[in-house]
């Protein structure tokens, strides 16, 4: 696909938001469209990947004027791969000395409005940069990643997880959320039918995870590659990992006292999902719509696709798995 990123003008100044708008219509007019499973625009397909417009608009505007910093720390994953659980993680993690389980404001916020997504909320990020906290999230495929993310020499963590589970956790969330407006969302047979062909949101899922692979095993002090299955089976090994890779290794006397297990403990998706901010509130604007934060905790289980997928779809779903993968050196 050609890119027409020079033609779209760099909304750096308020004046030329306007101008930034018209060229990226003109830009996403170009695109090649596809099932937007329900939700209410077509994905739209851009560098390979298939994008819905309100956050290609954050991408594009992040491609051409976010400015990372070596000190910034990325959270990236493929939907449904654990992200939520990742930005709780990480950011207990970086936080360590300034609150406990009493004064964390996980208590009050959700995780996403506290490591913000790169393609929704510059502004945030710039914040809490400035707070100390230079902890950023997205869902950007490895490819398409801000160039400077690339020259800065910043971390990156980025999660996948079995292709099953994240088809599953991604129908239910679209369908939780999309259900409450008046458009239809997907059956599952036909939204499974578009996730294996690769039409799936900032899918092919299996693109998106071999480019973090790719890049990780050339980088691996740059980027540092979880799965979450791994994660589940011992989360106190990988936080651990975690701390250590983005440069805040905890101490003999934080091991000898804890504090690993309490930060595993305190993201838990037994307390998180039980928190009234992650039962009843609800996340995000105006001009990408807002979801119910219950519906970022479900079952937070390994395997759970087995309440939903038949033999049949598992067993193709692996097999392009298999097939895609063949050669990486991943498996999934
Ligand atoms: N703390 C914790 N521990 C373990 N698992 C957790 C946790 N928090 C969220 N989850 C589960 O992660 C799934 C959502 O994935 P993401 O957070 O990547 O979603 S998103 O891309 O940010 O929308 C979704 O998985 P499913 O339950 O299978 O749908 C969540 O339940």
């Amino acid at each position: 696909m050609e890119l027409h990123l020079d033609s779209i003008s760099k909304p750096t100044e308020k004046g030329q938001e306007d101008e930034f708008e018209k060229s990226f219509k003109e830009m996403i007019s170009t695109l090649p469209k596809g099932n937007g499973w329900g939700v209410s625009e077509d994905l739209c397909q851009y560098q390979g990947f298939w994008l819905h417009p309100s956050f290609l608009r954050g991408v594009v505007s992040a491609q051409q004027r976010f400015q990372a910093q070596p000190t910034d720390i990325i959270l990236c994953s493929v939907p449904k791969a654990g992200t939520t659980w990742l930005k709780s993680l990480t950011f207990s993690t970086i936080t360590r000395t300034s609150y406990d389980d009493s004064t964390t404001p996980l208590l009050s916020t959700v995780p996403h409005d506290i490591v913000p997504f790169m393609e929704l909320h510059h502004d945030q990020f710039y914040t809490n940069r400035d707070r100390g906290t230079p902890l950023l999230s997205t869902h950007i495929p490895y490819s398409s990643l801000p160039r400077s993310v690339l020259g800065s020499g910043c971390k990156i963590v980025y999660i996948c997880r079995d292709p099953k589970d994240s088809f599953v956790s991604m129908y239910h969330f679209i369908f939780r959320n999309v259900a409450t407006t008046e458009a239809q969302p997907l059956g599952l047979d036909e939204a499974f039918e578009l996730f294996c062909e690769g039409q799936s949101f900032y899918g092919p899922y299996w693109d998106h995870v071999l480019g973090y692979w790719k890049a990780s095993l050339e980088h691996p002090g740059k980027i540092l590659f979880l799965k979450y299955e791994e994660m589940s089976d011992d989360t106190l090994l990988h936080v651990k990992k975690l701390a250590e890779f983005i440069g805040y290794p905890f101490s003999f006397e934080e091991q000898q006292n804890g504090m690993p297990e309490k930060i595993v403990k305190r993201c838990s998706f037994e307390k998180l999902s039980n928190l009234e901010v992650n039962k009843n509130g609800v996340y995000g604007k105006p001009s990408t719509g807002f979801v119910e934060n219950k519906t970022f905790f479900r079952k937070g289980k390994v395997g759970g696709w087995k309440d939903c997928l038949t033999p049949e779809m598992a067993a193709r779903l692996d097999q392009i798995t298999t097939q895609k993968l063949s050669g990486s050196g991943l498996s999934l």
